[in-house]
Protein backbone atom coordinates (compact mmCIF):
# COMPACT_ATOMS: atom_id res chain seq x y z
CA UNK A 1 0.00 0.00 0.00
CA UNK A 2 1.24 3.17 -0.78
CA UNK A 3 0.35 6.24 1.47
CA UNK A 4 2.48 8.92 3.53
CA UNK A 5 2.00 6.58 6.61
CA UNK A 6 3.59 3.65 4.78
CA UNK A 7 7.16 3.76 6.85
CA UNK A 8 5.77 3.62 9.73
CA UNK A 9 3.81 0.49 10.13
CA UNK A 10 2.87 0.84 13.66
CA UNK A 11 0.96 4.13 12.90
CA UNK A 12 -0.19 2.74 9.49
CA UNK A 13 -1.70 -0.42 11.85
CA UNK A 14 -3.67 1.86 13.75
CA UNK A 15 -4.97 4.46 10.88
CA UNK A 16 -6.39 0.83 9.33
CA UNK A 17 -8.06 0.44 12.59
CA UNK A 18 -9.67 4.33 12.35
CA UNK A 19 -10.87 3.48 8.53
CA UNK A 20 -12.50 0.57 9.66
CA UNK A 21 -14.29 2.09 12.77
CA UNK A 22 -15.51 4.62 10.33
CA UNK A 23 -16.66 2.48 7.93
CA UNK A 24 -18.62 -0.10 10.12
CA UNK A 25 -20.20 3.11 12.49
CA UNK A 26 -21.19 5.11 9.24
CA UNK A 27 -23.20 1.83 8.23
CA UNK A 28 -24.64 1.69 11.82
CA UNK A 29 -25.72 5.41 11.24
CA UNK A 30 -23.54 6.95 14.27
CA UNK A 31 -21.52 8.72 12.07
CA UNK A 32 -23.06 9.88 8.85
CA UNK A 33 -22.51 13.33 7.54
CA UNK A 34 -19.26 13.49 8.38
CA UNK A 35 -19.89 13.51 12.11
CA UNK A 36 -17.77 11.48 15.00
CA UNK A 37 -14.24 11.33 14.83
CA UNK A 38 -11.32 8.66 16.00
CA UNK A 39 -8.38 8.22 17.26
CA UNK A 40 -5.52 5.85 18.57
CA UNK A 41 -2.32 6.55 21.77
CA UNK A 42 0.81 6.46 19.70
CA UNK A 43 2.96 6.14 22.78
CA UNK A 44 3.07 8.12 25.68
CA UNK A 45 2.42 11.50 24.19
CA UNK A 46 1.21 11.27 20.86
CA UNK A 47 -2.15 9.81 19.05
CA UNK A 48 -3.40 10.05 15.51
CA UNK A 49 -6.56 11.00 14.95
CA UNK A 50 -9.06 11.56 12.04
CA UNK A 51 -8.70 14.27 9.59
CA UNK A 52 -11.41 16.75 9.81
CA UNK A 53 -14.33 17.49 7.24
CA UNK A 54 -14.30 13.47 6.26
CA UNK A 55 -16.80 11.15 5.26
CA UNK A 56 -16.49 8.58 8.20
CA UNK A 57 -17.56 6.04 6.01
CA UNK A 58 -15.12 6.75 3.65
CA UNK A 59 -12.13 7.10 5.76
CA UNK A 60 -8.74 6.21 4.13
CA UNK A 61 -5.15 5.43 5.53
CA UNK A 62 -4.77 8.97 4.14
CA UNK A 63 -7.11 10.84 6.26
CA UNK A 64 -5.10 10.86 9.71
CA UNK A 65 -3.12 13.05 11.33
CA UNK A 66 -0.21 12.57 14.20
CA UNK A 67 -0.45 14.77 16.84
CA UNK A 68 1.34 15.27 20.23
CA UNK A 69 -1.29 15.96 23.14
CA UNK A 70 -0.58 19.72 23.50
CA UNK A 71 -2.01 19.92 19.90
CA UNK A 72 0.91 19.78 17.87
CA UNK A 73 1.05 17.96 14.86
CA UNK A 74 4.50 15.84 14.19
CA UNK A 75 5.48 14.48 11.19
CA UNK A 76 4.14 11.77 8.90
CA UNK A 77 1.38 13.94 7.98
CA UNK A 78 3.75 15.08 4.91
CA UNK A 79 1.60 14.02 1.72
CA UNK A 80 -1.41 16.08 1.65
CA UNK A 81 -2.79 19.23 -0.13
CA UNK A 82 -5.16 21.67 0.91
CA UNK A 83 -8.12 22.80 2.80
CA UNK A 84 -10.74 20.56 4.94
CA UNK A 85 -14.32 20.39 6.00
CA UNK A 86 -17.39 18.56 4.61
CA UNK A 87 -16.98 20.73 1.35
CA UNK A 88 -13.36 19.24 0.47
CA UNK A 89 -13.61 15.99 2.17
CA UNK A 90 -11.26 14.32 -0.44
CA UNK A 91 -8.51 12.00 0.94
CA UNK A 92 -6.65 14.19 -1.34
CA UNK A 93 -6.68 17.33 0.46
CA UNK A 94 -4.81 18.46 2.90
CA UNK A 95 -5.66 16.41 6.45
CA UNK A 96 -6.78 19.26 8.84
CA UNK A 97 -7.03 17.31 12.46
CA UNK A 98 -10.69 16.79 13.86
CA UNK A 99 -11.95 20.10 15.18
CA UNK A 100 -12.34 18.06 18.24
CA UNK A 101 -8.40 17.33 18.87
CA UNK A 102 -8.36 18.82 22.07
CA UNK A 103 -11.10 17.00 23.71
CA UNK A 104 -9.14 13.44 22.69
CA UNK A 105 -5.68 15.15 23.45
CA UNK A 106 -7.43 15.61 27.06
CA UNK A 107 -8.72 12.01 27.88
CA UNK A 108 -5.24 10.89 26.91
CA UNK A 109 -3.52 12.90 29.04
CA UNK A 110 -6.09 12.34 32.19
CA UNK A 111 -6.72 8.50 31.62
CA UNK A 112 -2.78 7.06 30.86
CA UNK A 113 -4.48 3.67 30.28
CA UNK A 114 -6.64 5.27 27.34
CA UNK A 115 -6.01 3.52 23.60
CA UNK A 116 -8.63 4.68 21.81
CA UNK A 117 -10.85 7.17 21.82
CA UNK A 118 -14.11 7.22 19.74
CA UNK A 119 -16.96 9.85 19.55
CA UNK A 120 -20.35 9.33 18.01
CA UNK A 121 -23.05 10.96 16.46
CA UNK A 122 -25.80 8.82 17.31
CA UNK A 123 -29.67 8.86 17.40
CA UNK A 124 -29.84 7.61 20.85
CA UNK A 125 -26.58 9.58 22.43
CA UNK A 126 -28.18 13.04 20.45
CA UNK A 127 -32.06 12.58 22.16
CA UNK A 128 -30.97 11.04 25.43
CA UNK A 129 -27.97 13.68 25.87
CA UNK A 130 -31.19 16.65 25.18
CA UNK A 131 -33.64 14.97 27.39
CA UNK A 132 -31.58 14.67 30.53
CA UNK A 133 -28.90 17.98 29.62
CA UNK A 134 -31.03 19.45 33.24
CA UNK A 135 -29.87 17.30 35.66
CA UNK A 136 -26.37 17.06 33.83
CA UNK A 137 -25.90 13.25 34.37
CA UNK A 138 -27.63 10.17 32.71
CA UNK A 139 -27.67 7.48 35.02
CA UNK A 140 -27.99 3.65 34.35
CA UNK A 141 -28.67 0.50 35.88
CA UNK A 142 -30.29 -2.78 36.23
CA UNK A 143 -29.08 -4.16 32.62
CA UNK A 144 -26.69 -7.20 32.06
CA UNK A 145 -25.14 -5.01 28.90
CA UNK A 146 -23.75 -2.96 31.94
CA UNK A 147 -21.12 -5.85 32.38
CA UNK A 148 -19.84 -5.13 28.78
CA UNK A 149 -17.95 -1.90 30.12
CA UNK A 150 -14.78 -2.52 31.44
CA UNK A 151 -14.32 -3.43 35.57
CA UNK A 152 -18.22 -3.68 36.15
CA UNK A 153 -19.11 -7.11 37.36
CA UNK A 154 -23.02 -6.72 38.02
CA UNK A 155 -26.46 -5.85 36.49
CA UNK A 156 -26.63 -3.45 39.97
CA UNK A 157 -24.14 -1.57 38.61
CA UNK A 158 -25.08 2.17 38.14
CA UNK A 159 -23.26 3.73 35.33
CA UNK A 160 -23.27 7.77 35.61
CA UNK A 161 -22.99 9.15 32.33
CA UNK A 162 -21.60 13.16 32.91
CA UNK A 163 -23.87 15.68 30.48
CA UNK A 164 -22.08 18.54 29.32
CA UNK A 165 -23.40 21.35 27.43
CA UNK A 166 -22.43 21.48 23.73
CA UNK A 167 -20.11 24.02 22.52
CA UNK A 168 -18.00 25.23 19.50
CA UNK A 169 -15.10 26.32 22.27
CA UNK A 170 -13.29 23.29 22.42
CA UNK A 171 -10.83 24.29 25.38
CA UNK A 172 -14.28 25.19 27.63
CA UNK A 173 -15.42 21.76 26.53
CA UNK A 174 -12.65 20.32 27.84
CA UNK A 175 -12.08 22.59 30.96
CA UNK A 176 -15.93 21.42 31.73
CA UNK A 177 -14.56 17.56 31.42
CA UNK A 178 -11.77 18.41 33.12
CA UNK A 179 -13.37 19.97 36.04
CA UNK A 180 -15.87 16.73 35.98
CA UNK A 181 -13.11 14.34 36.36
CA UNK A 182 -11.08 16.75 39.02
CA UNK A 183 -14.46 16.60 41.59
CA UNK A 184 -15.84 12.71 40.17
CA UNK A 185 -12.82 11.05 39.71
CA UNK A 186 -12.08 9.19 36.09
CA UNK A 187 -11.69 5.74 37.23
CA UNK A 188 -15.54 4.42 36.85
CA UNK A 189 -15.64 6.63 33.74
CA UNK A 190 -16.38 4.72 30.56
CA UNK A 191 -17.76 7.92 28.55
CA UNK A 192 -19.71 10.96 28.59
CA UNK A 193 -22.23 12.72 26.49
CA UNK A 194 -22.22 15.96 24.69
CA UNK A 195 -25.96 17.57 24.93
CA UNK A 196 -27.83 17.36 21.06
CA UNK A 197 -24.07 16.16 20.01
CA UNK A 198 -23.27 12.97 20.57
CA UNK A 199 -21.19 10.49 22.39
CA UNK A 200 -17.32 10.31 23.85
CA UNK A 201 -15.93 6.79 24.65
CA UNK A 202 -12.71 5.46 25.27
CA UNK A 203 -10.55 1.90 26.11
CA UNK A 204 -7.52 0.48 26.81
CA UNK A 205 -7.82 -0.93 23.30
CA UNK A 206 -9.51 -0.09 20.09
CA UNK A 207 -11.25 -3.23 20.48
CA UNK A 208 -12.45 -2.35 24.02
CA UNK A 209 -13.53 0.82 22.59
CA UNK A 210 -15.31 0.09 20.00
CA UNK A 211 -17.58 -2.25 22.79
CA UNK A 212 -18.07 0.45 24.96
CA UNK A 213 -19.87 2.27 22.16
CA UNK A 214 -21.44 -0.45 21.45
CA UNK A 215 -22.91 -1.34 24.85
CA UNK A 216 -23.78 2.48 25.38
CA UNK A 217 -25.82 2.39 22.32
CA UNK A 218 -27.61 -0.57 23.54
CA UNK A 219 -27.81 1.18 26.84
CA UNK A 220 -29.41 4.20 25.46
CA UNK A 221 -31.77 2.19 22.80
CA UNK A 222 -32.96 0.39 25.82
CA UNK A 223 -33.39 3.88 28.30
CA UNK A 224 -35.51 5.01 25.28
CA UNK A 225 -37.56 2.75 24.55
CA UNK A 226 -38.55 2.08 27.90
CA UNK A 227 -39.19 5.92 28.46
CA UNK A 228 -41.56 5.44 25.95
CA UNK A 229 -42.66 2.19 26.76
CA UNK A 230 -43.92 3.88 30.50
CA UNK A 231 -44.97 7.03 28.60
CA UNK A 232 -47.84 4.96 27.08
CA UNK A 233 -48.61 2.75 29.62
CA UNK A 234 -52.22 2.72 30.48
C1 LIG B 1 -21.69 17.28 11.06
S1 LIG B 1 -20.42 18.38 11.58
C2 LIG B 1 -19.87 17.65 13.09
C3 LIG B 1 -18.65 18.31 13.64
O1 LIG B 1 -18.93 19.63 14.04
C4 LIG B 1 -18.12 17.54 14.82
O2 LIG B 1 -19.04 17.49 15.89
C5 LIG B 1 -17.73 16.14 14.47
O3 LIG B 1 -18.08 15.19 15.13
C6 LIG B 1 -16.84 15.90 13.32
O4 LIG B 1 -15.87 16.89 13.24
P1 LIG B 1 -14.45 16.57 12.58
O5 LIG B 1 -13.77 17.89 12.54
O6 LIG B 1 -14.74 15.99 11.23
O7 LIG B 1 -13.78 15.56 13.46
ZN1 LIG C 1 -19.09 15.65 17.00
Amino acid sequence: MTSHLSHHPALEAAASQLVAVGRDFYERGWALATGGNFSMRLGTNAMVITASGREKGELTVDDMVVMDLDGRMLPSNSGSGSGSGPASSSSSSRARPSAETKLHARLYTRIPHAGAVLHVHSPSATVLSRLDAPQGVLEISGYEMLKALSDVRTHQHTERVPIFSNTQNMEDLAHEVDAWMDAFGSDALHGYLVAGHGLYAWGRTMREARRHVEAFEFLFDCTLRTRNATRHAP
